[in-house]
């Protein structure tokens, strides 16, 4: 079998001209500010891409770039100000932040009302207790994969490799929304490929390059591969051995063109909901 494959950057360029329609229709240009601390390079091409799909649907998109050198305090400072400003209706604060800068503090110095992201503890306890209100753009780009895809979720075995609170919790609480049955594997997860082999919806998001083998994925098995790895020679890869993993998937998502361009697109959808749920317009 060779897999289909999962057109990520075609269904999210799906995604943003349908939301470019609904900014068309609205009074104001929804505004989306992010916030970048000193020179992280994947952060560069990163900021430039949603900055350029930001403005091409109509969005009031703005950088705001601060030094290497800029205090825990200033950061606050700025991020207070966006809190502020009522043009203002969605703000990422871009993530690795420096050393001298508390992450936990800066996520939750963001409104939530606010947090496009869905970073803040309030909008990840929320989800937590199915009541979810801004969701990580990530996971919830994953989900639209899903569905374009026609992969049935309800009793579907999903397996979710990896943790983080920025994909792999968010993500299990998704899948669980919509009725999978879920397991989180991670790092200290015995026998990680027989676990992986089980899922009928495999995600992984370990930052691992190429570690999800052909023989931890089941026949005919969707595989979702959230990692985006530069290896020494330049190459993007992801978390999923990808040659392989698609002699035996039924589906796949490739890196790149899989489930990044869904993040970007998810986030403008995200500062789309935040703008209507804060102004009140439809
Ligand atoms: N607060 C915060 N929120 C984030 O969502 C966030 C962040 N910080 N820090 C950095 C990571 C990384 N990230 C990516 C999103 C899209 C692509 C993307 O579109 N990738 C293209 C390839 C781009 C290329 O060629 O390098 C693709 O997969 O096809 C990549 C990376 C969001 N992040």
């Amino acid at each position: 079998m060779t897999a289909r494959i999962l057109d990520g950057k075609a269904i999210a360029a799906g995604l943003r001209a349908r939301l470019a329609e609904r900014v068309a229709t609205l009074p104001f240009s929804p505004g989306l500010r992010v916030v970048r601390v000193g020179e992280d390079p994947a952060s560069g091409v990163y900021v430039r891409n949603k900055d350029k799909a930001a403005t091409a649907a109509g969005f009031d998109s703005a950088t705001i770039h601060l030094p290497a050198d800029t205090s825990e305090a200033q950061l606050l400072a700025t991020i207070a100000q966006l809190n502020a400003d009522p043009a203002v209706d969605g703000i990422l604060v871009q993530l690795p932040l420096p050393p001298q800068i508390r992450t936990e503090a800066a996520i939750a110095a963001v409104d939530p009302a606010k947090d496009v992201d869905g970073f803040h503890p309030l909008n990840a306890g929320l989800l937590a207790a199915g009541q979810p209100r801004l969701v990580p753009c990530t996971p919830r780009g994953v989900m639209h994969i899903l569905a374009e895809a026609g992969v049935p979720l309800r009793g579907a075995r999903a397996v979710v490799l990896g943790r983080s609170q920025i994909v792999g919790r968010p993500m299990a609480q998704l899948l669980l929304g919509a009725d999978c049955t879920v397991t989180i594997a991670h790092s200290r997860t015995r026998d990680l490929p027989a676990e992986c082999r089980r899922a009928d919806i495999l995600v992984a998001a370990v930052g691992r390059p190429e570690m999800v083998r052909r023989d931890w994925i089941a026949p005919g098995a969707t595989v979702i591969d959230v990692g985006i790895n530069r290896r020494p020679d330049g190459k993007l890869v992801g978390d999923v051995a990808y040659a392989e993993a698609a002699e035996v998937a039924g589906a796949i998502t490739p890196v790149p063109g899989g489930v990044g361009p869904m993040t970007i697109a998810c986030l403008l959808e995200n500062t789309l909901d935040a703008a209507i749920a804060r102004r009140g317009a439809a």
